[in-house]
């Protein structure tokens, strides 16, 4: 039975659907136990690739849809419905808590999060206040909608690590190679180290909302940390993600590392405290597992393009990274990034079908 057969929350009582929700294999795989079938869910599977997001979305800016718990509901739900995937991922972006704390920025399409005025100086901290749950209420109202309306499917909350926040802030926008951003960890090592610090408290907090609130799992996107050695890493950004994963430990809900280019990173960032790494397709998922170690598992990592080859060729791709993916001590099928914006939503639906059918034992 596919996670869409299943009985919706409407027809379940809270416990039944609690315990359903337990037993998915998306979070079966976070626990390493065995699963009927691979689960399957895409990173940005909501938004853009998706007709029905572009409708909802028409004439609402990003951060202010953000903000409206029918919307976030009704496009977190949108791929769920379309693609039958194993969990959903709250429609939100990275920058929602920095927004929530009266920074002043927007996302401009096509762009992304663009910052009005940089943090830079030790001053500039000061407008890092903390972040309080009333902050984002709307996040802990449309946490609780989904929850009732995902019955057994699980919910994957997120939030933005501080490396690649930081990254954004002291940039003012997005950035190929994060000059600034380096300049000043590698000028000022302290401030660095309070701005981190500062961040790791948000997106902590900012967690512990979307955990309390009902979210089965949650996931770090340290999207641009790929572009630091591993000993940089270890030393000046490892101490703010491992603060955020100790700070939602006792949860017990699983928790994802995610970055990009991360190859000679990947046993740091399992080390930082996940339970699951993700691992971009640069990497093949057995020689991420050796380079991560036992006691995880895996998520990934097919190529984004890959979905835009003929449906022959990405099977044959999905099918090596199912392979490759065959002694891991457990696996959940995602690209190795987020879909982009022109994929047809169809190769999407295909590619979750196959995944299911090729894996269900
Ligand atoms: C780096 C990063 C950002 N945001 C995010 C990351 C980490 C993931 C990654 O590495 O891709 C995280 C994010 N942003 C969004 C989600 C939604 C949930 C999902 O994955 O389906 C998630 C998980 C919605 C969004 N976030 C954004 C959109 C598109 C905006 C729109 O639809 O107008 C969506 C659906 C905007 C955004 N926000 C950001 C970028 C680079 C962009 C794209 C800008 C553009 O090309 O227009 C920052």
């Amino acid at each position: 039975m596919s996670a869409n057969e299943r009985p919706s929350g409407q027809q379940q009582t809270g416990r039944t659907a609690a315990s359903a929700t337990a037993d998915s294999a998306f979070l079966r795989a976070c626990r390493r136990e065995p699963v009927s079938h691979t689960p399957v869910w895409f990173m940005r599977q909501a938004g853009r690739s998706l007709p029905e997001y572009r409708k909802v979305r028409e004439g609402i800016a990003m951060l202010d849809s953000c903000t409206r718990p029918d919307l976030v509901t009704e496009i977190t739900l949108q791929p769920v419905r379309r693609h039958h995937v194993d969990a959903a991922i709250y429609y939100s972006d990275i920058v929602v808590p920095l927004k929530a704390i009266g920074l002043d920025l927007d996302i401009k399409p096509g762009v992304g999060p663009v910052i009005e005025a940089p943090i830079r100086t030790r001053a500039d901290l000061d407008r890092l206040r903390p972040l309080d749950p009333d902050d984002v209420k709307y996040v802990t109202e449309a946490v609780g909608m989904l929850v009732g309306e995902l019955g057994a499917t699980p919910l994957i909350g997120f939030a933005g690590a501080p490396f690649t926040l930081a990254s954004y802030l002291v940039e003012g926008g997005p950035s190929r190679n994060h000059e600034r951003t380096k300049a000043l960890m590698y000028g000022d090592p302290e401030l660095w180290a309070d701005l981190l610090d500062r961040l790791a408290d948000i997106t902590a907090a900012f967690l512990k909302v979307q955990i309390e609130a009902g979210a089965s799992a949650v996931q770090l996107f340290d999207s641009w940390v790929g572009a630091l050695a591993p000993a940089d890493y270890r030393a000046q950004v490892m101490p703010a993600s491992a603060k955020v994963f100790e700070a939602v430990a006792g949860y017990g809900v699983p928790r994802i590392h995610f970055g990009v280019g991360t190859g000679e990173l990947l046993g740091l960032l399992g080390e930082a405290g996940a339970d699951v790494v993700g691992v971009d397709w640069r990497v093949p998922l057995d020689e991420a597992a050796r380079r991560v170690g036992p006691g995880k598992t895996l998520q990934g990592n097919l190529d984004p393009a890959v979905l835009f080859a003929p449906r022959q060729a990405v099977e044959a791709k999905a099918r090596e990274v199912l392979d490759a993916a065959r002694g891991l001590e457990g696996h959940i099928f995602n690209l190795g990034h987020g879909v982009l914006p022109t994929t047809d939503p169809d190769a999407l639906t295909r590619l979750v079908e196959y995944v299911h059918t090729h894996t269900a034992r």
